[in-house]
């Protein structure tokens, strides 16, 4: 006989959507605070003033349009996609109060002299980075995606797309991919011909949120409906309009039928690699490995006596194109990293210039003026 299972935990509603106890608890710690009855919620989509979200008990189809407060003066800590917010009823429309402690978050680098880093998409747990096979395929485009999920705290999966169309030089490209990607796993996948699906379909655990990376036309949108089964996104053929040109597809946050998430993020056209240096550390994870041989521990390796990177590239172990576009992207990290220290020292300046002001005006005001 069976006896009544009480110990079956109450799903929560947004578990489809991937809470979990860690945000849970960051939904605890806000809204215990207030005086406003809040409601945990995720971000679909993201623009100024706003974002869309999704309510516990919310079909698909109703994202709630919710407002966040005031203009935040730094765009990193505005709503994107993926975040969990704590939102509140006022009137006919949501308020965004709180945008909750994130997990991980996708950062494209601000090189403007005044732009903020903005944040594509927050608390993902894996980034599919897709590049076809019968492209090339651009190892130096791969490095930079790299950089960007390292940083990010997300874990990269690597797709080859189209592997139909290499033919005889799939292992070629493989090979390519796999020596500028170590660290992450790579699967070799086709939407047409259902090749290497099954395995990669596996990875899109039930509750874990991914984001896709790659160029316009690298296959994105037909991997996500193969892995779906049916067409969750408008691929290329029904993209274009009357006119041949590409038409705005509505951001969403997609549910997989095996309850995997994806984060339809806008395209990202340029990559600027992150300023935190431990994106590209990880990226070139083998050449760092070797930089702690060299004999001289601030060796730059170039000329120096027992460095074992030149040693490695003489011996035909270490691509010397790898190697210098390692040294690319590390300056290209510092570059960054200093231009976002020498905005924040500007804003800082700026702050303090203010409360210097307003302190003055406060004792011109005491003294009766
Ligand atoms: N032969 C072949 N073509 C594919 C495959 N996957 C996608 N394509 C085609 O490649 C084109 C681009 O595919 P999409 O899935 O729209 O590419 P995307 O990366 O989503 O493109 P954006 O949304 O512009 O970033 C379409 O014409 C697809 O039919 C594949 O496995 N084999
Ligand atoms: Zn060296």
């Amino acid at each position: 006989m069976n006896t009544p299972d009480t110990d079956t935990p109450t799903l929560h509603p947004l578990t489809g959507l991937g809470w979990n106890p860690r945000v849970a608890r960051a939904f605890d710690a806000v809204a215990g605070a207030g005086e406003h009855p809040l409601l945990p919620a995720r971000v679909a989509s993201s623009r100024r003033g706003g974002a869309l979200v999704r309510l516990p008990g919310e079909t698909p189809a109703d994202y709630a349009p919710a407002l966040t407060r005031a203009a935040q003066a730094d765009p990193s800590c505005a709503p994107c996609a993926g975040d969990w917010v704590a939102v509140r009823r006022s009137g006919d429309t949501w308020l965004v109060e709180a945008v909750l402690e994130r997990s991980s978050s996708l950062v494209r680098q601000g090189v403007a002299k005044d732009s903020h880093d903005q944040v594509l998409a927050a608390n993902v747990d894996a980034v599919l980075i897709c590049e076809a096979a019968d492209q090339g395929p651009n190892v130096g485009r791969l490095e930079r995606f790299l950089s960007l999920v390292w940083a990010s705290g997300a874990t990269p999966v690597v797709a080859v797309t189209k592997t139909e169309l290499a033919g005889d030089g799939l292992p070629g490209v493989l090979e390519l991919v796999r020596a500028a990607t170590t660290g992450a796993d790579v699967y070799a996948v086709s939407a047409h011909t259902g090749d290497g699906l099954e395995e990669l379909s596996a990875r899109f655990l039930p509750g874990s949120s991914w984001v896709l990376l790659g160029t316009s036309g690298a296959g994105k949108s037909s991997l996500v409906n193969a892995i779906a089964g049916r067409p969750l996104m408008a691929t290329g053929e029904v993209r274009q309009d009357k006119r041949g040109r590409h038409t705005t597809t509505h951001r969403q946050l997609l549910e997989l039928p095996g309850g995997a998430l994806v984060l339809d993020i806008p395209g990202v056209r340029r990559i600027d690699v992150p300023g935190d240096p431990g994106g590209v550390d990880q990226t070139f994870a083998d050449v760092r490995e070797l930089a702690g041989k060299c004999r001289f521990r601030d060796c730059a390796h170039e000329s120096e006596p027992g460095c074992a990177i030149l040693a490695a590239v003489d011996e035909g172990e270490l691509d010397a194109r790898r190697l210098a576009r390692w040294n690319r992207l590390r300056r290209e990290a510092e570059w960054n990293r200093s231009r976002g220290d020498q905005r924040v020292r500007a804003e800082r300046k700026q702050r303090w210039k203010a409360a210097d002001q307003e302190a003055r005006a406060n004792a011109w005001r005491k003294r009766g003026g």
